[in-house]
């Protein structure tokens, strides 16, 4: 295939990469691809990748940070003024910042659960223009159905609206039922006037209910599993995987252990600057685009102002965990997550009635119930409560660390830095402390937070008030960030796009962005998904021009 020249070289096997490979491959006849990826194929380095219950040690418990199927980055730490004591300057700790480096990418490594946030993120998207209109909901809600195969046992006429069941990613329900202490946290929530919900993918997102998840028969979905071995099987299916009868290559082929990078020569400075980056072909001629070290890109040899690093976003999340009584957890099979979504107090304080009914919920708790490790209480069992900000207002930036693009880039997320973000925050973990101690959590399984003390000592233990700058002290202490995303928006280039709304980076025409770096606002809720979605509804432009140019 090598010597045959590609009609798309897509760079990366990640969720966007896998689906773009797949859609491109079915829907335009001959056409040939080359998939170039830095990581290795799913199965051969890490047989635990496609064991569901493997997640929290392979990823969360930062085992995906020692393994090879990770780029191993981790954000700067950062001082900024606290939010609390204006007097006062606070420390933000550099967190890991998983990044899947294998076939699937991220969706190799993720938490599975199934989300798409509200609609109304995705018509923020189309209200940046006309043009823009291609991304509203109802266009959005076409492609995730499209994508989608729901295992939902008989699913009532709301849900079939909202839920696609013939494409190729499959989502189910949990198969083996909650544990009785997951029935008791979706019972202590409502105790609380929390509403359930039994699709946070439907008509609203917030209430307590079990998550949706990519798995198939046992096993991981992500993208790889569903979208590219779907690719793949095409050249397993062609009589001669090669080249068909005009000589052309029929396929896809993934080269893997590719890390794309470009030497170009500044004829200012005389001297050669590694930049990742990419030839592709225009008119004819070899172009290159390079994304340089100070996130400029480099188009044709021209140096041109795009904003290629700004606009990094996430969903910042804190972490309080619950002890409870022995051998609650028994059956690592078992997959189940309680979710709980909440509009949260923009004040600090626990959540009112009316704020569980607020239809814009900005924060998702992540609810599992565990077996963890922690120094002072070897191994337990008990529950994780996880609030991610879904709808953060800080926005951050990345740039590459140096010219060799094998060193880190810096990462600066910029969490918190407004105030209204940090009180969103403490207005959740306080809720999820009240949540902790409503019965039958704590009558029957004795659920304890342990969380909190073990990193502070005295000052907060035995559920004594925490102050604000308690709270911030500790919510800096531990931040994770999963989905994070928007580093090359697609916006008017007056708003600081990196692409336009046919996702082509601005100077050029067949070069392309498909990935969450597009996202111009983050989704509300995990990222796999809108980044499926963004991947499919890129493969019809592409189809689209690709067919108005044969
Ligand atoms: C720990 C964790 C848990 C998460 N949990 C969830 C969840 O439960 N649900 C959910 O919906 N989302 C979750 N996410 C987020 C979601 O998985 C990502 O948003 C999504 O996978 C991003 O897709 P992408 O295609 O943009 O990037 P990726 O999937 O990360 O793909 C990028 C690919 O490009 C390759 N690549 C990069 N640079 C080069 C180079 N120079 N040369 C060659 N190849 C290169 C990488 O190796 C990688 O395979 C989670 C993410 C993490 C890290």
């Amino acid at each position: 295939m090598s010597k045959v020249q590609e009609d798309a070289k897509i760079l990366g096997a990640g969720s966007a990469g896998c689906v773009l490979a797949r859609e491109l491959i079915h829907c335009i006849p001959n056409i040939n691809i080359l998939v170039l990826e830095a990581g290795s194929p799913d199965a051969s380095t890490n047989g635990l990748i496609n064991l569901p219950c493997t997640f929290f040690k392979t990823s969360f418990q930062l085992g995906a940070q020692l393994s090879d199927n990770d780029w191993g980055y981790v954000s700067q730490e950062q001082k900024m003024q606290s939010s609390v004591n204006l007097t006062k300057e606070v420390v933000k700790k550099g967190s890991p910042y998983i990044r899947g480096k294998v076939w699937g990418g991220s969706s190799s490594l993720n938490a599975m659960v199934y989300m798409r946030g509200q609609a109304k993120v995705y018509n923020d998207w189309a209200a940046q223009g006309p043009e823009y209109k291609i991304w509203d909901w109802n266009n959005c809600l076409e492609a995730f159905k499209a994508l989608e195969n729901n295992s939902r046992k008989e699913p009532d006429e709301n849900f079939k609206k909202f839920h696609g069941f013939n494409g190729l990613l499959h989502v189910r329900d949990s198969q083996n039922g909650l544990y009785k202490i997951e029935s008791g946290l979706i019972d202590a929530a409502k105790n609380l006037g929390i509403p359930y919900n039994d699709d946070f993918n439907g008509e609203r997102q917030n209430g307590v209910g079990i998550y949706q998840f990519t798995i198939k028969d046992g096993r991981r979905c992500s993208l790889a599993e569903s979208y590219l071995k779907d690719a793949l099987k095409k050249v397993e299916l062609h009589p001669d995987p090669k080249y068909d009868s005009l000589g052309k290559v029929v396929a896809v082929e993934v080269r893997s252990f590719a890390h794309v990078i470009n030497i170009i020569w500044d004829e200012k400075n005389k001297k050669e600057n590694i930049a990742i980056g990419v030839r592709y072909f225009c008119n004819g001629t070899v172009r290159e685009a390079f994304i340089a070290p100070k996130g400029e890109v480099i188009l044709c040899g021209v140096r041109k102002e795009l904003p290629v690093g700004r606009n990094l976003l996430d969903h910042p999340g804190a972490c309080i965990v619950a002890k409870s009584t022995p051998n609650t957890i028994h059956d690592w099979s078992n997959d189940c997550e309680i979710g709980i979504i909440h509009k949260a107090n923009v004040e600090g304080k626990i959540p009112c009635k009316d704020d569980f009914f607020d239809e814009s919920p900005d924060i998702q708790i992540i609810d599992p119930a565990i077996e963890l490790y922690r120094k002072k209480h070897n191994k337990f069992d008990g529950l994780i409560m996880m609030p991610l900000l879904n709808i953060p207002s800080s926005v951050g930036y990345l740039e590459l660390g140096s010219n060799n693009p094998f060193d880190q880039p810096k990462i600066y997320f910029n969490f918190y830095e407004r105030p209204n973000d940090l009180y969103r925050m403490i207005s959740s973990l306080k809720l999820c402390r009240e949540i902790l101690k409503q019965p039958p959590l704590s009558t029957i399984y004795d659920v304890k937070e342990i969380g909190i003390n073990d990193e502070f000592g005295q000052w907060c233990t035995n559920g004594n008030d925490m102050s604000d700058e308690d709270w911030e002290k500790f919510i800096m202490s531990k931040i994770t960030s999963f989905h994070s995303c928007g580093t090359v928006k697609m916006a008017p280039e007056s708003q600081e796009g990196v692409v336009n709304h046919r996702l082509q980076v601005y100077g050029t025409k067949n070069l392309r962005v498909v990935d969450a770096s597009i996202f111009p606002y983050i989704p509300s809720g995990n990222t796999n998904a809108p980044t499926a979605m963004v991947a499919w509804r890129a493969s019809r432009l592409i189809i689209e021009d690709f067919m108005g140019k044969c």
